[in-house]
């Protein structure tokens, strides 16, 4: 579990994280989404160190991360597993290079055992024949299939997404949302991914921060969204008229769900 405490960042004169509040639970796909410029890469940054708070704290499984040293970060650090946007692979590297490559940074195994944990990723993500190919050579959904087994071939406590959707058709980034969705709930990951996909929104939102001018407009479920009263979430959600319909009639079948005539 991550948790933050009014977590607050500016540049400048200018005032970006506004005391953010919230829980990025274990084991749960925690969703943070919001229009562009409200925040959520500082507050993912923020969240892995790559910026320091200004004020407020973060902690990891109840140890405050932001106020501890870079040395003492070290360990924490090890338990984090990043999907780059646009999955950032190594060119020059085979797939299995990419894959292997934590595992020659920060671990003791011998050849054999970082080969057999590569494989046992690769196979993870359903990349069981692409060991040879270079990054070139494979397709989107594939290149964040690898990026997936590089972010967790070192058994992550916490993995961070940013925006793991991008420059994928719609069936991919649902092939990818249900892998990220199934290794978190596999392994009891805290999964922390940033996001503009509605479909992952309402897919796998087991968690949703939503992030209006840098302050939490709402946090809750996929599930709760369907009833949520908040204007700022709704015009953000459902932008169109085609969603604000489905949202009605889903809205319905859960009511009627509910009281047995569904
Ligand atoms: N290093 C920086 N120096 C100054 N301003 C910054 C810096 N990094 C981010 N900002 C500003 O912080 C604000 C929030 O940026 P951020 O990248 O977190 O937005 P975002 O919600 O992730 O947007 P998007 O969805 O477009 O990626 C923006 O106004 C941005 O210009």
């Amino acid at each position: 579990m991550i948790e933050l405490k009014n977590v607050c960042k500016r540049f400048g004169d200018k005032e970006i994280l506004k005391g953010i509040s919230a829980i990025m639970e274990a084991g749960k796909a925690n969703l943070i989404i919001g229009a562009s410029g409200s925040g959520k890469t500082v507050l993912m940054k923020c969240m892995v160190g790559l910026l320091e708070v200004d004020a407020g704290e973060i902690l990891y499984d109840g140890i405050s991360f932001s106020s501890m040293s870079n040395a003492e970060r070290k360990h924490i650090r090890k338990e984090i597993g990043m999907l780059f946007q646009g999955a950032a692979l190594f060119d020059s590297m085979t797939v299995e290079q990419n894959v292997m490559f934590p595992l020659e940074m920060f671990s003791n195994l011998s050849y054999r055992e970082r080969k057999k944990r590569v494989d046992a990723c690769l196979a993870r993500v359903n990349l069981q024949d692409a060991h040879k190919k270079y990054p070139a050579e494979i397709s989107g959904g594939m290149k964040k299939r690898v990026g997936i087994a590089r972010a967790i071939v070192l058994n992550p406590k916490y993995l961070f997404c940013d925006e793991p959707n991008s420059g994928l058709d719609p069936q991919t980034s649902m092939l990818i949302d249900k892998l990220i969705h199934e290794i978190t709930v596999e392994y009891n990951i805290t999964t922390v991914i940033n996001t503009h996909d509605m479909n992952s929104v309402m897919e796998i939102g087991d968690h949703i921060v939503y992030l209006y001018e840098g302050k939490k407009q709402w946090e809750g479920s996929n599930k709760d969204i369907i009833f949520s009263k908040d204007e700022k979430l709704n015009q953000f959600i459902f932008a169109s008229q085609f969603l604000q319909d489905a949202k009605e009639m889903r809205q319905q079948e859960l009511l009627n769900q509910r009281s047995g005539t569904g």
